[in-house]
């Protein structure tokens, strides 16, 4: 297990470029399997969790060629199906999250695909019954080996459907749409998941010859089409990465540029930051956070203490909570930080707690933070990342506090996180990877 040796409280300047977002590349990515002509890709953050889904691709008999750092070629024009029965297709699936989205376009284009029940955080329930439920009235015959090993099969082709979501799942929704645009006759999803990474592959699609209707709405129309092309597609930046840069600078005190955002596809991000009383300044298209030395929370209108909570796009992303809740920490005032979606995400606020952080968990989704203005550091520890996002919010505690501290299993920030610590180091960040 790695770790990042960190000696915390010295702030940072100068300019991050975030990488490629984590979480549109595995939509991205899956979808070099709807067309046997090759797609070209961009902007492909050099993560674990990406290069395992090019292993995982490569190995299924795609051809991937790398052009650049970050631009890769692909072409699933001799996909090998006997390797999906083999078992290391299996511990690959098992590996990530993101190789759950290879069942749309596989079942679409193949007529089948099985995977076992996809890795990823730890962070409470995930159900993948959103994908099958949806996959399954487009034809997909589920059989379930266990209750963590799906297989899906559909000899006679897909067949559109009317569907209502049971809930607005993101990469439920992107496995049914890549489903839905190899089926005969048209698909409506209502409930769609519509965050940007989703946009994105839907907009790829559409350059790969897709029909589809209501891009960015929770109700998209899908007319199903024979075959798809290839295409050039480039990933949007990181926005998940964004935040955390955000959160790290306003809990160092460091003045950073965070260059080319996107900043129209971040939503809610920026406001909830400035909610926290941190100043952003959008210079066209990069973030600017001036150096503070205190911030201040934000109450409702009529003085009651400020939630903030997570919710489908374009609510809140729930992958920002975890650093919201450690920047709240240095702030003035008190904070509910409310996380609806995942039931096991906020115990890491233990080891805050550990560094001098004033934190009530009041349950399993919900905890009050009195921000300590600044008039206490927190104090540098030794402790383990549980999760990719707690992990980040560890690590900015961390630079942060006063002293050093050790963040073990930092395999878990590598996961999404491209190159951290050097690009830290970079700002003046005093960080080594053990
Ligand atoms: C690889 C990838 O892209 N992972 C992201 C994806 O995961 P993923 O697609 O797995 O997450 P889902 O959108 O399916 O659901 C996330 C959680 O929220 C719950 N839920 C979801 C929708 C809803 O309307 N109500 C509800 O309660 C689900 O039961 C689940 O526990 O989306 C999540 C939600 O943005 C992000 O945290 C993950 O980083
Ligand atoms: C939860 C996350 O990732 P995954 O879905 O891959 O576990 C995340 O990116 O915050």
């Amino acid at each position: 297990m790695a770790a990042f040796e960190v000696i915390g409280g010295q702030p940072l300047k100068g300019e991050i470029v975030p990488q490629g977002a984590k979480n549109e590349a595995l939509q991205i990515l899956c979808a070099v399997l709807l067309t046997s002509e090759p797609v070209t890709i961009s902007n492909i953050p050099d993560i674990r969790d990406v290069n395992k889904l090019i292993e995982l691709l490569r190995d299924m008999g795609v051809k991937v060629g790398k052009l650049s750092t970050d631009t890769y070629r692909f072409q699933a024009d001799d996909v090998h199906l006997d390797y999906l029965d083999s078992e290391q297709f299996a511990a690959q699936g098992r590996a990530l999250r993101g190789s759950v989205m290879i069942l749309g376009p596989m079942l679409s284009r193949f007529g089948r695909c099985q995977l076992p029940k996809p890795g990823g955080d730890k962070i409470g329930r995930r159900p993948l019954d959103t994908h099958f439920l949806g996959l399954e009235k487009l034809g997909g015959k589920l059989t379930l080996e266990g209750t963590d090993f799906y297989k899906i099969s559909a000899e006679n082709g897909l067949k559109g459907a009317y569907m209502l979501l049971d809930e607005a799942s993101v990469t439920g929704t992107a496995n049914i749409v890549m489903a839905a645009v190899l089926a005969q006759g048209t698909t409506t999803i209502y409930n769609a998941a519509c965050e940007p990474y989703l946009q994105q592959l839907c907009k790829m699609l559409v350059r790969m010859g897709a029909k589809i209707n209501g891009i960015g709405s929770n109700l998209l129309t899908i007319e199903g089409v024979e075959v798809l092309g290839g295409t050039e597609h480039r990933m949007l930046p990181d926005m998940i990465e964004i935040g955390s840069f955000i959160g790290l600078a306003a809990m160092t005190g460091s003045e950073i540029t965070i260059k080319d955002c996107q900043i129209p596809e971040l939503g809610l991000i920026p406001d909830t930051f400035r909610k926290l009383g941190i100043e952003l300044e959008f210079r066209g298209d990069d973030i600017f956070v001036p150096a503070q030395d205190h911030y201040e929370l934000a109450t409702y209108l009529d003085g009651s203490i400020l939630t903030i909570s997570d919710h489908t796009w374009p609510g809140l992303t729930p992958d920002l909570l975890s650093v919201l809740l450690v920047v709240a920490t240095q702030a003035k005032g008190t904070v509910l930080i409310h996380q609806k979606m995942f039931e096991s995400r906020l115990f890491f606020v233990d080891k805050l707690i550990d560094m001098g952080a004033q934190i009530i968990l009041c349950d399993p989704h919900r905890a009050t933070v009195i921000g300590l203005d600044q008039r206490n550091k927190l104090r540098g520890i030794t402790m383990t990342s549980p999760d990719i996002r707690a992990g980040v919010a560890l690590l900015i505690a961390a630079l942060s506090a006063d002293g050093r501290s050790v963040i073990e299993n930092v395999e878990q920030i590598d996961r999404g996180y491209q190159f951290i610590d050097k690009r830290l180091a970079a700002l003046g960040a005093h960080i080594k990877r053990l």
